[in-house]
């Protein structure tokens, strides 16, 4: 561990203070951090001054100056991140993923397992596809002799370690200008629930949440996020996540006719349609609730006046026929991508633990339903 040794070296003369914990690598997460010793709730574990901060800001002019001002933010970071040749970051730098260490990440998979993720990752995924082709396009023209290989690998660095900071210079600027990247915080890894964090003017703060004990790994929280944006942003998923979410839009736009989806789309319900740990949305409700009941008792569901209790049943048998067809046809592609030899063993991996995850959210609705329905 002496990048590691060396960062936090680095980090401390910097004004970075860190403590009770440490940066380790950890099996299947990269690098994280632990406690090294017990650690309560509300210690301060880490504050990174905002003058240690990679945005907008500390892009240098000559690179800036070159590149049109549209360019998204994470485009001219990762411009920045490819094009640095001097030494400042080096030891920054060297506790940072490689390329190859972006192996999962569903952009750098081979198309034959592409084609396998559900649909909102893949949706994410030509999004995010787009977005760097758009970059790259912008960036490469201003510098053509960029290496390809290394802009995607900062474009990486920067779509999964910035963080959004507020800065008082730029509050009115939009959104996206606010991705900075900060030294050492990066390395703190996702939970559903983690450390709190707070962005002032002078440093971002870590906050223990809870009683840590040595040797405990320490998270935040990226967002809440369902699985497939996990996969598709950061290149993992997780076996416990409170904000999971299966997405529907395919199984129940598959039995839609003409007229249902008009007046879905009508009144902004088409497509869209999840289901979580707890319950079906209510737009796959108000969805498969256009096969189930009259039009003006619809219409009455979704203008709030009628609680759609006359037709639940109705819906909640439509759903158990749609979500065992989904199991099925999810055991198939778990089957199709065990017998794969395509890509490597940890994108198969991902994509075979993302599956397993979406049927045990479907089957768990099933068992629920069936239970209600007395079948
Ligand atoms: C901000 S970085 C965190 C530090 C990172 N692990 C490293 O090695 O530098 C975000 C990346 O960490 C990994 N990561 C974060 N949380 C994770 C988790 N709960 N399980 C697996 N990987 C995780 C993913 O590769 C993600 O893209």
């Amino acid at each position: 561990m002496e990048k590691v040794e060396a960062l936090l070296e680095w980090a401390t003369e910097k004004g970075i203070q860190h403590n009770g914990i440490l940066p380790k690598h950890l099996p299947g997460r990269g690098v994280g951090v632990i406690a090294i010793r017990d650690v309560k709730p509300g210690e301060v574990v880490l504050q990174v001054p905002t003058s240690t901060l990679r945005s907008i800001d500390t892009v240098p002019k000559n690179v800036r100056a070159k590149l049109p001002k549209d360019l998204s933010v994470q485009g001219l970071l990762a411009a920045d991140l490819a094009l640095d040749d001097t030494d400042k970051y080096n030891v920054w730098n060297a506790v940072c993923p490689s390329l190859a260490d972006f192996a999962s990440m569903p952009l750098l998979w081979p198309a034959s397992l592409q084609c396998l993720l559900p649909g909102v990752a893949k949706k994410l995924l030509s999004k995010q596809q787009a977005k760097l082709a758009k970059d790259r396009a912008t960036v490469g023209a201003a510098f053509p002799d960029l290496d390809q290989d290394r802009y995607t690998h900062g474009w990486l660095l920067a779509n999964t370690r910035t963080f959004y900071y507020l800065s008082p210079a730029r509050r009115r600027r939009k959104r996206d200008d606010h991705m900075v990247l900060q030294p050492v915080a990066d390395l703190l890894n996702h939970a559903d629930a983690g450390c709190d964090v707070h962005f002032g003017d002078a440093a971002f703060t870590v906050r223990a949440d809870r009683a840590y004990a040595a040797g405990d790994e320490i998270f935040i929280c990226y967002g809440r996020h369902g699985g497939d944006f996990l996969m598709v942003e950061y290149g993992f998923d997780m076996d416990e996540n409170r904000w999971d979410e299966a997405g529907l839009d395919e199984m129940v736009l598959s039995v839609l006719d003409e007229k249902s989806r008009e007046m879905l789309d009508d009144r902004g319900f088409l497509g869209g349609y999840v289901l979580d740990r707890g319950q079906v949305c209510y737009r796959t409700q108000a969805a498969l609730r256009t096969l189930c009941c009259s039009e003006r008792e619809w219409s009455r569901f979704v203008d709030g006046m009628d609680d759609g209790e006359r037709s639940q049943k109705k819906v909640d048998e439509l759903l158990v026929e749609l979500l065992g067809k989904y199991s099925t046809s999810i055991i198939g592609t778990m089957e199709e991508i065990d017998g794969l030899q395509e890509g490597e063993p940890c994108q198969r991996g991902l994509l075979a633990a993302r599956w397993r995850h979406i049927l045990r959210l479907v089957q768990g609705t099933l068992d629920r339903l069936r239970q209600d329905l007395g079948s």
